[in-house]
């Protein structure tokens, strides 16, 4: 189905006067700035080079497997994001295939990168049993140069099994894992996930490259797999010889790793730098959910595109030294660095490949459409649980507020959620989860099985302690959000030096939110994240009367933003909000006068830390003590049932059982 072309309309092009090209595909979470007035894009640079391209995408498949009736456009979808966003992984292919083409043609080079987080986040990999029966399948279609790990593929023993069975044998070689070990699951043995770095030639211009894939110094994951701390990586001899090899035209360094404030990516620059002044690095990002660029140094940039595939990412490389047919090495001369965030929308996909409804997809990009669109159908996943009456926001309300998710979870959700073991008799209880349980928003329409896998993947359940006194349960709240008499790595610390921490480490405080963004990024993150304040308007986000008749969107500020904007697309901004690390609710109690004892329950996922702040309150529990709550039920499946019982649709508002439209 073809989008109608009214509303998308002011496009910064990807430029081409580049020869190396990198599309990065983040999938990751967003930031969106403040305001930023209306760019003519005569004056943007955009996906026209002669150089090299390097086209990226990061952590989460939210819209990558999108529903097709999200292709169609109006600019009311286009502002809840639905369609704003709503390219599929066939359209990938499409484009990226275009741009090959487009780079064959000029004899520049298209490099695509992904930096991981494939997994967790959407119907398709979630709902299928096993999880992932239909994604890899669909994920090997792309042709990727480099491949790496995001935490998201480790947190479940089941699912870095599979990227030792699935993913890594469909991209071979491709598939980098500098710093990632898995206990082999036939014998055991610890073994390197995939090869360590790749040396490789472009194909056109014979680019030598060095590539590596790195995961941030991540602790979370299951103990079938070792996350070595990118420190003492780069101290080892393979990576000491890479980095010293002569024959080598850019060094791409590659993976699930910040671009900005990054002590791993930081750490990587100067080892680089220590052996070799002057050869071109190209950073390539993400976890942190936003767009960005970082310059690292003179010649050396780092780009993150974004989340949940909202953003292809791309890279441009001009000048680069590279090794001709006949042998002899051209020297690199005016190198030049530029990148553009394309809206993952086929108004975009369009405009930057030159193509147009008729001419756009190809025949592998519409079987890969075609492959989601029925396995989507199988899964059933736009039967309807029930229709949300109002849109509900992670990041783009205050907390609290009526718009907010997590106080729609608060007040209404776990309230009223009581086990079917003993409906009449609710104890009094503390609900306690983490705010990075919550991925997504919630649009106002239909709730399905696809949108609760959006909104929470997670598969960890809910653990209860009983009889705990009410005087200590109601500060731990407190404590989990640096509200209580200590901050959290004054908690680790405390804990630390009594020996009680049980493998937890000053690591696990990132676990409880999601990734913050930078901290040098505070300039313009004080103006798009801005304190809750429940009076707020939301998304009050039109400064000046020439955004009116903007979508809103990313307005991205980087550090190449004073010379040419980034953004693709001109977008009115969007206000963001901080959020707490964890939300509670009190149930069948009232806090005037409160019971002796109430039930402390809580998201599984932050166990660790509902026991270390109860140990510094004064009492002493082990994980042996804590018995599953919530009828053994996730986060997804208490706010499937909940939908369930309380959000009716209107008549014709609930989109069928499962069926899509073809
Ligand atoms: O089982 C889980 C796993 C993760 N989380 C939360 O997710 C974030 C990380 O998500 P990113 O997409 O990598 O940002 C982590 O910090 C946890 O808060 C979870 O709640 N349960």
């Amino acid at each position: 189905m073809a989008p109608t072309t009214t509303h998308v309309s002011r496009w910064c092009s990807v430029e081409y006067p580049y020869t190396l090209h990198f599309f990065v595909v983040f999938l990751e979470r967003n930031l969106l700035l403040q305001h930023q007035s209306r760019r003519p894009c005569e004056s943007c640079h955009g996906v026209n080079s002669t150089s090299s391209i390097l086209l990226t995408r990061t952590a989460g498949t939210a819209v990558t497997f999108k529903s097709e009736q999200a292709k169609l456009y109006s600019k009311a979808t286009l502002i809840d994001c639905r369609a704003q966003y709503s390219a599929d992984w066939g359209d990938y292919i499409s484009f990226a295939q275009h741009l090959r083409d487009r780079a064959d043609a000029d004899g520049s080079d298209l490099l695509v990168v992904d930096t991981g987080d494939r997994v967790e986040g959407n119907g398709l990999y979630d709902a299928s049993n096993p999880k992932g029966k239909y994604t890899f399948d669909i994920f090997k279609e792309q042709q990727i140069d480099i491949i790496t790990s995001g935490n998201h593929e480790l947190y479940l023993k089941n699912s870095s099994d599979n990227e030792y069975y699935e993913t890594v044998p469909n991209f071979k070689d491709n598939y980098i894992a500098s710093n990632l070990d898995i206990y082999n699951p036939e014998d055991g043995k610890l073994q390197p996930l995939a090869p360590r770095y790749r040396k490789f030639t472009t194909k056109n211009q014979g680019i030598r490259i060095v590539a590596f894939g790195f995961l941030f110094d991540f602790k979370g994951n299951a103990n079938n797999t070792v996350v070595q701390e990118v420190e003492d990586t780069i101290k080892e001899q393979w990576f000491q010889d890479a980095i010293r090899d002569k024959d080598v035209d850019l060094f791409v360094v590659a993976g699930h790793v910040p671009v900005r404030d990054s002590k791993e990516y930081d750490a990587i620059y100067k080892a680089i730098r220590d052996v070799t002044w002057d050869i071109p690095i190209a950073f390539l990002g993400g976890h942190t959910h936003i767009r960005d660029t970082h310059v690292f140094g003179k010649k050396a940039v780092g780009l993150e595109s974004g989340r949940y595939m909202e953003t292809i990412g791309f890279m441009s490389v001009s000048g680069l030294s590279h090794k001709k047919k006949d042998g002899t090495v051209e020297a690199e001369k005016s190198l030049t660095f530029d990148r553009r965030y394309i809206d993952n929308n086929l108004f975009s996909l369009y405009h930057h490949s030159g193509k147009n409804d008729t001419t756009f997809s190809t025949e592998h990009g519409k079987n890969v459409s075609a492959a989601i669109h029925s396995a989507r159908k199988e899964l059933k996943l736009d039967k309807t649980f029930g229709c949300a009456p109002q849109d509900y926001w992670l990041n783009r309300a205050p907390y609290p507020h009526n718009d907010s998710i997590l106080t729609w979870l608060e007040t209404e959700v776990f309230p009223t959620t009581h086990p079917a073991s003993s409906p009449s008799k609710q104890p009094p209880q503390l609900v306690i989860t983490n705010s990075g349980a919550l991925r997504f928003d919630i649009f106002r329409g239909p709730f399905t099985i696809d949108t609760t896998f959006l909104v929470s993947p997670f598969t960890s359940g809910f653990r209860k302690l009983k009889d705990v006194p009410y005087s200590v349960a109601s500060q731990v709240l407190k404590l989990l959000n640096n509200e209580g008499p200590i901050l959290l790595p004054a908690l680790l610390e405390t804990a630390a030096q009594h020996g009680d921490l049980g493998g937890f480490s000053a690591h696990h405080l990132s676990q409880l939110a999601p990734p913050d963004p930078p901290i040098s990024a505070a300039t313009w993150r004080q103006s798009i994240f801005a304190d809750a304040t429940a009076d707020q308007q939301i998304l009050s986000s039109t400064p000046d009367s020439e955004d009116k008749d903007l979508v809103p969107g990313y307005t991205t500020h980087d550090d190449l933003s004073s010379t040419s904007p980034g953004d693709d697309t001109a977008h009115a901004p969007i206000r963001f909000y901080d959020v707490p690390n964890c939300i509670g609710a009190s149930i069948a109690l009232d806090p005037d006068t409160p019971p002796e004892t109430v039930e402390l329950v809580y998201n599984e996922f932050i166990q660790q830390w509902v026991l270390l702040a109860l140990r510094y309150l004064g009492l002493e529990y082990n994980s042996s003590d804590t018995e599953p709550a919530m009828d053994g039920r996730s986060l997804t499946d208490v706010l499937s049932d909940w939908v369930g019982e309380h959000w009716g649709c209107e008549n014709g508002e609930n989109g069928g059982e499962g069926e899509e439209g073809d």
